[in-house]
């Protein structure tokens, strides 16, 4: 097991290497350093900003008065800070700083690479200023090796908060979605259906009955638009429908009713048209609502719908945890990609249905081929993906073999009681401690890509690296 660094010790390492850059540097280069940084605070921190304002990137962040004034004022205040310290009291307090500054910068989304070219940015403008002042050769050298070196001990602080205050809030989000979208999904499906039908009732209503010029009830301020607004994005993790949902609810609110407002007893022929174009757009709604809601709760359930396999959400934590037992455990595993041949031609020859039928049927082969303790997933359309746990590279090559054999051998059923015969091409790669398992994908991938080209219906296998006899 991986031993983690707690912040404890990673700050001692820090502070033992501080007490060593300021042993290293003569008082003299640490002085001019410090006086500089208290004369030319001012200058620094408007030539800092000048330079990142001309970013796009930064200026995104910086390009608000407000912050432009006091991030000015904290800039001068941070680099009196590192550069002042003389004990290893002012040195702690300094440090506290700069992991004040990465939670900060962590809270408001700052990116790292920012803030690394910001520190790229302030140790050539002191450079410059020590190039121009009175240094000899050798005090010049020493002096900018020290600034180097303490920015870089700054950032490196400011770094690791900024990780450590990152991946807690992304614990937290995770663990919100998960309260969010634990709640049964089924439920609020049914609640949201009901919701913006409940809306266009209202709508309708006050349709027949308002004066012209009245309010007519905005879709946003209703429970459906309040949900999609404030709870949707973080049960649906933000698909693109959740924007089109947006936008349609939008058009609706600022152009459609203030126009049916408008024409309220004045000219029913129109208002008839506002309706329809309101109507239409309510059942886009409808129907964006309902497909991320079903993609959400065929997700959320790990299942595909059509074979009942895993669906690919849990396969990165499964090979991430059987790789870590390969490694720790010595237990290694095998993958077989599994592609239908010709499947195309299935569906083009005897529909959808029938393919899908087939689908079906391969899974229940693949299923009853392997162990409890192994895991069979829907990768793709018509690919499958089978993890073979504690397996021996000749094991799981016997295991892939049988598997092309059965379905070759077996007779499938389609509408209309019409059978068909199938093969499928299947690429094997065992797990040769690589830690990272998309390389173990490709390679099983490339495997089958070659039981593709050498005819189909057979099996290929990649090593990788494994020292394990076939
Ligand atoms: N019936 C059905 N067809 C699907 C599904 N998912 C994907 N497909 C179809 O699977 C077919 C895959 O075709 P190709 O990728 O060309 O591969 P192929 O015809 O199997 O050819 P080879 O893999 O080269 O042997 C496409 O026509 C997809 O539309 C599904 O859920 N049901």
């Amino acid at each position: 097991m991986k031993r983690k660094i707690n912040s404890a010790e990673a700050s001692e390492t820090v502070q033992a290497d501080w007490i060593s850059l300021f042993d290293q540097t003569p008082p003299a280069a640490r002085a001019a350093v410090r006086d500089l940084i208290e004369k030319q605070r001012h200058v620094l921190a408007d030539a800092f900003y000048e330079r990142m304002m001309q970013d796009t990137e930064a200026r995104s962040f910086l390009d608000n008065g407000i912050v432009h004034d006091r991030l000015h004022a904290s800039m001068q205040r941070w680099l009196s800070t590192l550069f002042s310290c003389e004990t290893q009291e002012q040195f702690v307090t300094a440090m506290a700083m700069q992991r004040h500054v990465g939670e900060v910068h962590s809270r408001v989304d700052v990116p790292v690479n920012i803030v690394a070219r910001g520190a790229r940015t302030l140790k050539n403008q002191i450079g410059l200023h020590l190039a121009h002042g009175t240094l000899d050769r050798n005090g010049l050298v020493e002096a900018v090796m020290y600034v180097d070196s303490l920015i870089d001990l700054a950032f490196e602080v400011m770094s690791s908060a900024f990780v450590a205050s990152h991946e807690r809030t992304a614990r937290i989000d995770e663990a919100y979605r998960s309260f969010s979208s634990g709640q049964n999904m089924s439920l609020e499906r049914e609640r949201q259906r009901s919701a913006l039908l409940d809306w266009e009732n209202r709508y309708l209503q006050a349709v027949m009955t308002a004066l012209p010029g009245d309010d007519l009830p905005r879709i946003n301020g209703s429970s459906f638009g309040l949900w999609m607004q404030h709870k949707a994005p973080a049960v649906f993790r933000g698909p693109s429908e959740l924007h089109a949902v947006r936008a349609l609810m939008r058009s609706i609110d600022d152009t459609l009713l203030p126009l049916c407002a408008q024409q309220l007893g004045n000219n029913p022929g129109e208002v008839r048209h506002l309706l329809k174009q309101v109507q239409s757009k309510v059942s886009e709604l409808k129907f964006l609502t309902e497909s991320m809601f079903e993609r959400l709760i065929d997700l959320e359930s790990g299942k595909d719908a059509l074979t009942q396999l895993l669906n690919r959400r849990f396969l990165p934590a499964i090979l991430a945890r059987e790789s870590e037992i390969a490694r720790t455990e010595g237990k290694p595993f095998a993958l077989l990609l599994i592609d239908v041949d010709h499947f195309k031609h299935i569906n083009d020859e005897y529909g959808h249905q029938a393919g899908d039928r087939v689908l079906q049927q391969v899974a229940m082969i693949l299923q009853n081929s392997v162990r409890a303790g192994d895991f069979v997933f829907r990768y793709g359309g018509e690919e499958f993906l089978v993890v073979l746990v504690e397996m021996s590279h000749a094991h799981a090559m016997r295991v892939a073999e049988k598997i092309r054999t059965r379905i070759a051998d077996e007779r499938l059923l389609i509408s209309n009681g019409g059978q068909l015969d199938i093969t499928v091409s299947i690429g094997v790669a065992m797990h040769d401690g690589h830690p990272d398992y998309q390389r173990l994908v490709n390679r099983a991938d490339n495997a089958m890509y070659r039981a593709k080209q050498g005819g189909r219906n057979r099996c290929e296998h990649d090593l990788g690296f494994c020292t394990v006899p076939a």
